[in-house]
């Protein structure tokens, strides 16, 4: 039976850190600007009291994340934690997140894997690089359960005091990703919208704020949604194939970027390309990608991935905390946007998305889509 619900997910994966997502909020319980990345004290940018192990900090003394701190801190009261993204969780449910064992807390060798049934997480312990290849058969759509997948791997790394840095590629070249997952904005109700839109916005804000370092491996086309993935990397490298798209191309089935993937696409083309690029959905080809700057380079097919770790050694020889402040300082403000208004963001989410008239185009372009392999 098809899993639809993040909580019903969390049931099925039960114990594999997920114990503390609370049903419909996937949560980040201990991010690196949390009491994780405080327990790993390795100095991700900022100096603090480093809690051990062990040592129970309830309630509103529970070492957080500074620099997200200002965004919406909980009142004094109310006992809880501030997560990296702004998403609260119980401050014992944290700790026990910490103490979750998982494959880092075994003995290093050089290479770990871990896998669920849609991301395969490759972690080279002697570089501190993490892989992250998408597996979600045909087309790598987004779906909830890939977004809560790819989240709950995210944590674990984000958690692995060793992993400084991710590559983002897909399990199937030709398609990086086909962006979001039409099937959950067409025809269900507006808690599903409600649910599916938080885990959205968790991803993206996971990875657009990651202390890592992150480089997308664009392995494949790369549209809508699979190219906002990409733009929350810090470098892009895309395969050379002219058959080849990426963009964000939501007009072109009757839909409108929100705000924040606008403001992801301005931080990296400008506003006059991407008001044109939004405008008219278009999707780039790898050269022109490259030449507006979607893209940072383009490199044979073969080449993607080695490329993109010859491109992760050198942003590692950089001084860790002087790089994650610098990123931090480039990404808050626009991170905060979305932070400050999540709820909003959501109801119109739900609202636009449940039109009479949008869920027509949505079907009319899955029609369109199915009708064109016929
Ligand atoms: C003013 C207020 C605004 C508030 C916000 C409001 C609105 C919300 C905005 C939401 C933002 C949305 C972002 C998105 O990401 S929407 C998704 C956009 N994606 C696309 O347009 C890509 C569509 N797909 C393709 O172009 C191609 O499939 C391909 C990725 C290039 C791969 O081509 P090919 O290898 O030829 O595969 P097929 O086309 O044959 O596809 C195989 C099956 O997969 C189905 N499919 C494809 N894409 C999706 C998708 N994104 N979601 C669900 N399903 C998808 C396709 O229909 C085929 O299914 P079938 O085998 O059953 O026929």
């Amino acid at each position: 039976m098809a899993l639809r619900t993040v909580s019903a997910l969390k049931r099925r994966l039960g114990g594999a850190g997920l114990g503390l997502l609370r049903s419909g909020q996937i949560s980040s319980a201990a991010g690196r600007s949390g009491a994780g990345r405080a327990r790993a004290g390795r100095g991700r940018g900022v100096a603090w009291t480093r809690p051990r192990l062990g040592e129970e900090q309830l309630g509103p003394t529970c070492p957080v994340g500074p620099t997200w701190e200002s965004v919406s801190r909980p009142s004094s009261t109310d006992r809880k934690c501030l997560g990296r993204a702004g998403n609260f969780l119980p401050c014992a449910a944290q700790h026990r997140l910490e103490k979750t064992p998982s494959y880092i807390d075994y003995p290093a060798t050089a290479r770990r894997s871990f896998s669920n049934h849609r991301v395969i997480v490759d972690m080279d312990q002697s570089l501190g690089v993490a892989t992250i290849k998408i597996k979600n058969p045909p087309v790598n759509s987004l779906s909830l359960e890939l977004l809560t997948e790819f989240l709950i791997g995210w944590e674990k790394l984000e958690n692995d005091k060793s992993c400084k840095g991710v590559i983002l590629t897909s399990n199937y070249p030709k398609i990086f990703s086909a962006g979001l997952d039409i099937l959950e904005m067409c025809g269900k109700n507006a808690a599903h919208y409600t649910e599916y839109w938080k885990a959205v916005q968790e991803l993206w804000l996971k990875l657009y704020m990651s202390n890592m370092v992150v480089i997308a491996a664009i392995n494949g086309s790369s549209p809508a949604g699979g190219c906002l993935l990409a733009l929350t990397s810090d470098y892009r490298v895309m395969a050379d194939n002219p058959k080849y798209t990426i963009g964000l191309n939501e007009t072109l089935l009757g839909i409108v970027a929100p705000f924040w993937f606008k403001d992801n696409l301005v931080n990296t083309i400008g506003n006059r390309a991407s008001e044109q690029a939004l405008q008219l959905g278009l999707l780039f080809s790898p050269a022109e990608a490259l030449k507006i700057g979607l893209v940072d380079q383009l490199v044979p097919e073969d080449k993607v991935q080695s490329t993109a770790l010859s491109v992760m050694s050198q942003w590692l020889k950089i001084p860790d905390h002087a790089r994650q402040l610098t990123k931090t300082m480039m990404r808050k403000p626009t991170a905060d946007l979305l932070l400050k208004q999540r709820e909003a963001d959501i109801d119109n989410f739900v609202r636009f998305i449940s039109r009479d008239g949008i869920q027509k185009s949505l079907h009319m372009y899955l029609k369109a889509l199915k009708e064109r392999k016929e």
